[in-house]
C-alpha cells in the first residue's frame, strides 16, 4: 500500500490524503488540517507545497517539491523541506527520492528575491535557514536520491550533490553551480561538496566558468550516476538504488556516510557565521546588488 499526503507547513497546513484505504498516516504534519479522504487541497502559498509519498513496503519516501513557477528556495520553502526531513527521521524511513513535483524544473536555486534588495536581517533569516536545511539534507540517516527532473542550476545542483546518488532525465535539462556566470562565488561549502562529488580537478574547471553541464556531460564527470530517458525509469533506477540497502544494518550504513562527509560537514557547522558573513558582504555590495537586478530582469525579459 502507498501512503500519500501533500503538506505545506505555513499557516495553511495541508493534510491531502490522495490515496483510498489509508490505515494510517506514517507522518506527523505539524500544524496540519486533516482533510477527507479523495478531498483534493490546493493552497498556492508563498512557502510552496512538498508532496510526500511513502511506500509502506519498502519504507522509501519520495518528495516531491513543488513551488511555481520553478521551486525556488525562500526562506519558507527552505523551512518547509527541512521539517520534511525531520518527520522523515522521527518515522523512521528507509529511503527518500527528492524530486519535482513541477514540469522542466528540479529547482531553480537559490530564490533570487531573497537576494536582491535584502535587508542584513531577512539575508540572516534566509541563510542560516539555508545552512540548516543543507545540513539535514548531507547528513540524513537514510540513503538518499536525487531523482533530476528538470534544470538544477545553483543551489539545485547543490541539494541533488547532496543525496547519496544522482539520476537524471537527459537530454534537454542542466546541472552545475553557476555562481561566477552571475559574479557571485559558490559559498566555501558548495565548493567542499562539489569537490566530494567531482573531486578537485573538475570541481575547479565547473567552478570557475559556472559550468552547467548537459545530463550527458554530467554523467561524464561523474555529477550525476545515471541518465534516463523518462521519469518512470528513473523512479525505478532510483528505487533499485534504494533496495540495496534493504539488507544493510543501518547504523553501519548511517556511520559509514557520516565518516566520509564528516569534513564538509564540520566545516560548515564550524564556520557557520563566517560563512555568514562572507554572504552578508558579497550580496549587499553595490556591485553585486546591480548584478543581481540585471540578471533578474535578464530573466524576466525572457
Ligand atoms: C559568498 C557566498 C555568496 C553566495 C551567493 C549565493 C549562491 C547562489 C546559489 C544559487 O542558487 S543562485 C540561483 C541560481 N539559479 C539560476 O541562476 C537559475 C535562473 N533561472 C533560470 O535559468 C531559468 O529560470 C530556469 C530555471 C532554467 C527555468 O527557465 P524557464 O524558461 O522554464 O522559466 P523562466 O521564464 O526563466 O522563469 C519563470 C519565472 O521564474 C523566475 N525565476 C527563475 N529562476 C529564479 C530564481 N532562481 N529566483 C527567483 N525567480 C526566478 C523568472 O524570473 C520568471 O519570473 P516571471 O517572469 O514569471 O516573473
Amino acid at each position: 500500500m502507498i501512503i500519500s499526503f501533500h503538506y505545506n507547513i505555513g499557516n495553511q497546513g495541508i493534510f491531502h490524503n490522495s490515496i483510498m484505504f489509508v490505515k494510517k498516516a506514517l507522518f506527523a504534519v505539524p500544524n496540519s488540517k486533516s482533510l477527507p479522504i479523495g478531498l483534493v487541497a490546493r493552497f498556492s502559498s508563498a512557502t510552496g507545497d512538498i508532496g510526500v509519498t511513502v511506500n509502506d513496503k519498502t519504507g522509501v519516501a519520495t518528495v516531491k517539491l513543488q513551488r511555481a513557477p520553478v521551486n525556488s528556495l525562500n526562506t519558507g520553502f527552505l523551512k518547509n523541506i527541512e521539517s520534511t526531513l525531520d518527520s522523515l527521521e522521527k518515522e523512521k524511513a528507509r529511503g527518500l527520492i527528492l524530486t519535482s513535483g513541477l514540469p522542466k524544473i528540479f529547482t531553480a536555486g537559490l530564490d533570487i528575491l531573497e537576494l536582491y534588495n535584502c535587508t542584513t536581517e531577512s539575508l540572516t533569516t534566509f541563510w542560516t535557514q539555508l545552512q540548516s536545511t543543507w545540513l539535514k539534507l548531507h547528513a540524513t540517516s537514510f540513503p538518499s536520491v536525487a531523482l533530476i527532473n528538470g534544470h538544477a542550476p545553483g543551489a539545485g545542483c547543490q541539494l541533488a550533490m547532496s543525496c547519496e546518488y544522482r539520476i537524471m532525465l537527459g537530454p534537454k535539462y542542466t546541472i552545475g553551480l553557476n555562481e561566477t556566470k552571475m559574479g557571485i562565488i559558490a559559498p566555501f561549502w558548495f565548493v567542499d561538496t562539489m569537490i566530494d562529488t567531482l573531486g578537485p580537478r573538475q570541481a575547479e574547471l565547473a567552478l570557475t566558468s559556472g559550468k552547467l553541464f548537459t545530463s550527458s556531460e554530467a554523467l561524464k564527470v561523474g555529477l550525476i550516476d545515471e541518465e534516463v530517458g523518462s521519469e518512470e525509469e528513473g523512479v525505478a533506477k532510483a528505487e533499485a538504488f534504494l533496495s540495496q540497502y534493504a539488507t544493510i544494518p543501518g547504523t553501519a550504513r548511517k556511520l559509514t556516510k557520516l565518516m566520509i562527509r564528516e569534513k564538509t560537514i564540520s566545516n560548515l557547522v564550524k564556520n557557520k557565521d563566517k560563512d555568514l558573513k562572507n554572504v552578508i558582504d558579497l550580496i549587499t555590495s553595490a556591485q553585486v546588488q546591480k548584478g543581481l537586478g540585471l540578471y533578474l530582469q535578464s530573466l524576466k525579459k525572457k
